[in-house]
């Protein structure tokens, strides 16, 4: 499979990332609402490629997504509306939902491709038995304050760091960023929570340069000129595909 490195592609630290995308959407123009759904058609598609190597049984994968009270969160209610596209059984734990129309109605998108939304985690997850292909954390982004983590979200990246530890069939993937880890310096709080997977949007922040597991970039629409004003670029895409898998720094670092 091609394979870019990150440096490639370049980082972002949380200020430049969050200026990157106020200027997305005024100067090129984009709506938040298209940039939520390139960018959750592009987990989507990280999701579907990571759990279909790994699918050893014949059933419809289940995937968990826990969605955040942000952003991140709404491109998790977006891939979860594609993943059922695609053919998946998808749940949505939402436990703070937006009051904007916007994330209104994607919940509503979601019920009507029969995806369960609720507040709380399903019991069994943390006990290493929950049935799941997959936990998809889009809890927090590149807006995570860093310091102590609000609840119901402390509890809840408990939960899935428990049930990753104790279920090996599992793969736990973040969206954009690790659910609280500091987006420029990593995991300095030493939360413990090394998702599988990670899908960095539009470029990879500078957290990921700690990453060890699987990274790929999602988010094929940033314009030559922006990409340039910021120091990134985009990676080399196969084909028609919303994201590529590219080389984890750490890895690079190793070699
Ligand atoms: N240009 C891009 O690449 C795009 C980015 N998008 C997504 O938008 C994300 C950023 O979204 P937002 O700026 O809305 O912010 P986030 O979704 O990162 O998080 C903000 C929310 O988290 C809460 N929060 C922050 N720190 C907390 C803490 N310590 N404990 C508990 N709660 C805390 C805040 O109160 C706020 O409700 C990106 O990471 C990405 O996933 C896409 O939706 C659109 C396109
Ligand atoms: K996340």
């Amino acid at each position: 499979m091609a394979s870019a490195s990150s440096d490639l592609t370049g980082y972002l630290n949380a200020a430049d990332a969050a200026a990157l995308d106020v200027e997305l959407m005024t100067e090129p123009g984009f709506s938040l609402e298209q940039l939520m759904e390139l960018a959750g058609l592009s987990c989507a598609e990280a999701i579907y490629q990571v759990v279909e190597e790994r699918r050893q049984q014949s059933e419809t994968p289940r995937i968990l997504l826990v969605c955040g009270p942000g952003n991140n969160g709404g491109d998790g209610l977006v891939a979860a509306r594609h993943l059922v596209m695609f053919g998946y059984q998808c749940d949505v734990v939402y436990p703070k939902q937006s009051k904007k129309q916007h994330f209104i109605n994607l919940v509503q998108q979601c019920k009507d491709v029969g995806i369960t939304v609720s507040a709380e985690m399903p019991e069994s997850t943390g006990k290493g038995n929950s049935p799941y292909d997959a936990i998809v954390d889009a809890i927090f982004g590149f807006s995570f304050q860093a310091g102590t983590i609000r609840e119901p979200f402390a509890t809840i990246l408990t939960q899935i760091k428990e049930e990753a530890d104790a279920n090996k069939n599992l793969s736990t993937i973040s969206v954009d960023v690790p659910s609280g880890w500091n987006v420029d310096e990593g995991d300095v709080a030493k939360t413990g929570f090394m998702p599988d997977v990670l899908i960095s949007l539009t470029t990879p922040k500078h957290c990921s340069r700690s990453f060890p597991g699987r990274h790929f970039v999602g988010g094929r629409f940033l314009p030559p000129k922006l990409a340039e004003k910021y120091g990134v670029q985009m990676p080399p895409y196969p084909g028609v595909s919303q994201v590529m898998e590219i080389k984890s720094a750490s890895v690079d670092a190793k070699m």
